[in-house]
């Protein structure tokens, strides 16, 4: 199994890359975990309380049960992988049964500051836009799919998103094998990865 590990900053485009990558390829042949499913099952709060947590930090994160759900995929086992809600600030209580693939992408903002699950990623990508254009694009994507607002994802910005990317997330460059520059789209850099999948799987 080759375990391609895609980070970078809220609306760099991770997501668009990966559907890029995937977009030719033989379907079934690559599986993709989003990190996004791994934030902390919060059912025990309030929705007042689950809105005050601070989703750029790594502690909100279930490293853990992502790490355990990596190696079980490495092992050729299925794993169960819960699905979130953005709305909702909380796991749905839905999984996606979610089969091992030849290739694995794990992509999220914060996947590559856990050392552990950093060991397991035999390729590490960063995608890097500017963070004018990120806020862009953030607010477009919030308002119009996560029912955000424009003083909700501002003032989110501005409390955890700047000083939590700055802090953990571009620190994280360092790591990368390969770094994508995405303030445009990058078919060159999208092709590239894509080169190394099918010679994977071929
Ligand atoms: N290179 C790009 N140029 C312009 N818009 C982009 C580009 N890449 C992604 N987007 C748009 O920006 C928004 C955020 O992209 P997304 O892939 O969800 O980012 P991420 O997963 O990194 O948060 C989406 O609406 C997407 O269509
Ligand atoms: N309930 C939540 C959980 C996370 N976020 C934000 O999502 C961002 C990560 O997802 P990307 O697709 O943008 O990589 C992260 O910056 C969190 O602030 C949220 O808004 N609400």
């Amino acid at each position: 199994m080759l375990i391609i590990g895609i980070a970078g900053g809220t609306g760099c485009g991770k997501t668009t890359v990966v559907n890029q990558i995937l977009n030719e390829l033989p379907e079934g042949e690559v599986g993709i975990i989003s990190q996004d499913s791994y934030y902390m099952d919060t059912s025990h709060l309030s929705y007042d309380q689950r809105v005050k947590i601070n989703f750029d930090h790594p502690r909100s994160i279930d490293f853990e049960l992502l790490e355990e759900h990596l190696r079980e995929l490495k092992a050729g086992n299925t794993i169960d992988q819960p699905v979130y809600s953005f709305v909702k600030h909380n796991r749905t209580g839905d999984t996606i049964h979610t089969h091992p693939r030849k290739v694995m992408i794990v992509e999220g903002i914060l996947i590559l500051t856990h050392p552990e699950l950093r060991k397991m990623f035999d390729i590490k990508i960063f995608v890097h836009a500017d963070s004018d254009e990120r806020l862009i694009r953030r607010l477009k994507r919030d308002i119009t799919e996560r029912g955000r607002d424009i003083d909700e994802v501002l003032s989110r910005y501005q409390t955890t998103l700047k000083p939590m990317h700055q802090q953990f997330i571009e620190p994280m460059k360092e790591y990368a094998d390969i770094i994508i520059p995405n303030n445009k789209y990058n078919t060159v850099a999208v092709n590239i990865v894509k080169t190394i999948i099918n010679e994977k799987l071929n």
